[in-house]
């Protein structure tokens, strides 16, 4: 019953074949609405400068004739005119095609990237994003969607433009030598044969080589990224990895080396053809000629015709075969931007009202795919609203798991999460994501400004200075903001420039582990109000003055919020309304601090562990809470 009314997710694997013909007109939609006077324009050009071969070889038979015959030199200015005017457009044409190409591709460029991007963006989990085989096909989309549009109309009209020469020369032919003309037309045959196979084997090979190269940019980006340096500085890894980045160049290159030494093999055959017809087709004129059935002027003719016919037949194959490629690598882009999405989505989505009792697990089994172990095993919990919740247990049990999918990055394998009694499948994930606040474990640094790092948790803040500067303040990291060079507007990166446009070199600045954590809780809290926060290990990284510091902050942050709490720290989560403990995939025990550790069950045992870790051994001097304060103060 749920799942009517939802969209299902597809595979991109499950590829439909799509129709040639639908691959051509998506294709050249993209150009019309990219830049429909450019490619108007590239197209009339194209397909004109398609005829001017044939009109030159008209003129020239006709000056020859007219100069053998000694014709009136009147005669023979119209012939010269039709030549010189052939001429500029051979010399003109290609430079306007040129420029009006570089528009096409540019502006094709532009939207397809949005349109890719857009259609990544429309996948609500984070399964696609999890598939080698979906991001191989994106990293092809990514470098085909670029160009390979253009690249096909550039072939459809070539092979148009070819066309035109080709019916030009052929009626030609066909005047001077029927026979020849059909000889000429059958030895094409297996060159079209031979190119559409050649290009169904060189999209294959592309397709290949993208897939060795995400591994091989892998290893190049990690030889070329600083924090990666310190470990392979360390550990004496750079000659490994140069060694695994060359490994994958010798496999893409293998991959070429076959392809391209295939190609040099059957062309060469095909060429030897072609010489083998026009030879014939030569000795044949040259006979016609010396019986007076051809002229001089004829036999020029019949020399252009036969090699007009033949080159532009196989500059027509050449093209219909990469029209073919095109259309083959086209398709991973489409594969892309046309993908359902990984998660149901709800045709009609239930409005997601602010939460007023809880958000439930109910008998949750979830499973990151078949291939994987349960990570939970029938879990209930609830978050009741208004209450802070502490989740604890041992790594690998799940807390993350659990986060993500109250985010709704996956849907449970069985069971579901409801909110106030709606299931989350229902609702729309971009209107559930809008309640709540997540730090989570995590967490991601951008190469941007200070401000910009915190201000992404809520792009409506991103030029609110002062809200951006008090939720620094309340993850105690305001003072280290404002006195780093520019500010909050100081590059917390030191690989990038500000603006990629300018070549200005204003400092950036890095933060420390513990600098970061805050910066990505200042990001949380930039949210602050929302129905449901979320903090995962928030005080991971930060030394213990700190921790006592946010720690406070934090609790003073949740106080009558509906919150949930993971943490390894049992002293973080004391003061929890409710704290629950994760293992074998449920929860193993649940109630307050002293609940829990009146029932000398898991939590008790962690706790005692932890607390004990403290005191091992030694009979420290008490500290006087006003001393922590202090230095938490400072
Ligand atoms: N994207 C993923 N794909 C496949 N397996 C995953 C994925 N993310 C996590 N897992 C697996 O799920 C299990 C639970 O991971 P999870 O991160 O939820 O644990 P956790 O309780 O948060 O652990 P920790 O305390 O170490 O942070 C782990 O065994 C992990 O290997």
């Amino acid at each position: 019953m749920r799942t009517r009314g939802r969209r299902r997710p597809g595979s991109s694997e499950q590829a439909h074949t799509r129709s040639a013909y639908r691959r051509v007109t998506t294709a050249i939609g993209l150009c019309a609405t990219a830049a429909p006077w450019a490619s108007a324009g590239y197209a009339a050009i194209t397909l004109v400068s398609g005829l001017v071969p044939v009109l030159v070889a008209w003129m020239t038979k006709l000056l020859i004739d007219g100069l053998t015959h000694h014709a009136e030199i009147r005669t023979l200015l119209g012939p010269a005119l039709g030549y010189v005017l052939a001429a500029t457009v051979v010399g003109l044409g290609p430079l306007a095609a040129r420029y009006l190409r570089g528009v096409v591709d540019r502006e094709v460029g532009l939207l397809s990237q949005d349109r890719l991007f857009t259609a990544v963006g429309r996948h609500p989990g984070l399964g696609r994003l999890e598939q080698p085989a979906f991001l191989d096909r994106l990293r092809v989309a990514q470098e085909v969607g670029k160009t390979v549009a253009g690249q096909l109309a550039d072939a459809a009209l070539a092979a148009g433009k070819s066309l035109v020469t080709v019916a030009g020369f052929l009626v030609s032919l066909v005047a001077l030598s029927p026979l020849m003309a059909v000889v000429v037309l059958v030895a094409g045959v297996p060159s079209l044969v031979a190119q559409l196979a050649l290009s169904r084997e060189q999209a294959r090979a592309v397709f290949e080589v993208s897939r060795i190269e995400r591994r091989e940019d892998f290893y190049a980006r990690l030889i070329a990224t600083p924090t990666a340096a310190k470990e392979i500085r360390l550990f004496g890894i750079g000659d490994f990895l140069r060694a695994r980045v060359l490994a994958e160049r010798r496999a893409a290159n293998a991959v070429t080396q076959s392809v391209d030494a295939h190609q040099t093999k059957v062309q060469s055959l095909l060429e030897l053809l072609a010489s083998l017809v026009s030879g014939a087709g030569l000795v044949w004129a040259v006979f016609a000629a010396h019986d007076g059935t051809l002229t001089v002027g004829g036999v020029t003719m019949f020399v252009a015709a036969v090699d007009g016919v033949q080159s532009s037949l196989g500059t027509l194959l050449i093209q219909l075969a990469a029209s073919q490629r095109a259309l083959l690598m086209f398709d991973h882009y489409l594969e892309v931007v046309e993908a359902e999405p990984d998660l149901p989505v709800a045709a009609e989505p239930v409005p997601l009202a602010p939460l007023c009792h809880a958000i439930e697990l109910r008998d949750v089994w979830f499973r990151y795919s078949p291939d994987h172990d349960w990570v939970l095993r029938g879990l209930n919990l609830c978050i009741p609203c208004g209450q802070s919740l502490a989740l604890v247990g041992l790594n690998g049990a799940g807390k993350s798991t659990l986060v993500k999918l109250l985010c709704r990055f996956y849907d449970p394998t069985h069971g579901t999460v409801l909110w106030d009694g709606v299931d989350l499948r229902d609702v729309d994930p971009a209107e559930l994501r809008e309640r709540i606040s997540t730090l989570f474990q995590d967490f991601q640094h951008y190469d941007m400004t200070a401000a910009e790092n915190i201000g992404l948790g809520d792009l409506r803040l991103l030029d609110e200075r002062h809200q951006i500067e008090v939720a620094a303040g309340k993850a105690g990291l305001h003072e280290k903001l404002a006195r780093l060079p520019q500010g909050y507007d100081t590059m917390l990166s030191r690989t990038f420039h500000h603006d990629s446009r300018s070549s200005e070199h204003r400092s950036g600045a890095l933060l420390s582990g513990g600098e970061h954590q805050r910066l990505a809780l200042a990001r949380a809290f930039l949210r602050e109000g929302r129905d449901l926060t979320i903090l995962d290990e928030p005080s991971a990284g930060l030394d213990a003055a700190s921790e006592h510091e946010i720690h406070r902050s934090i609790t003073r942050h949740r106080a009558g919020r509906t919150s949930l709490l993971i943490s390894h720290r049992l002293g973080a989560v004391r003061d929890a309304d409710r704290i629950a403990v994760l293992g074998d995939g449920r929860v193993m025990e649940e109630g307050s601090h002293m609940e829990l550790m009146r029932a000398g069950g898991e939590y008790a045992r962690l706790f005692t562990l932890q607390a004990d870790g403290y005191r091992q051994g030694h009979a420290e001097p008490a500290v006087p809470t006003h001393a922590v304060e202090a230095a938490a103060d400072r």
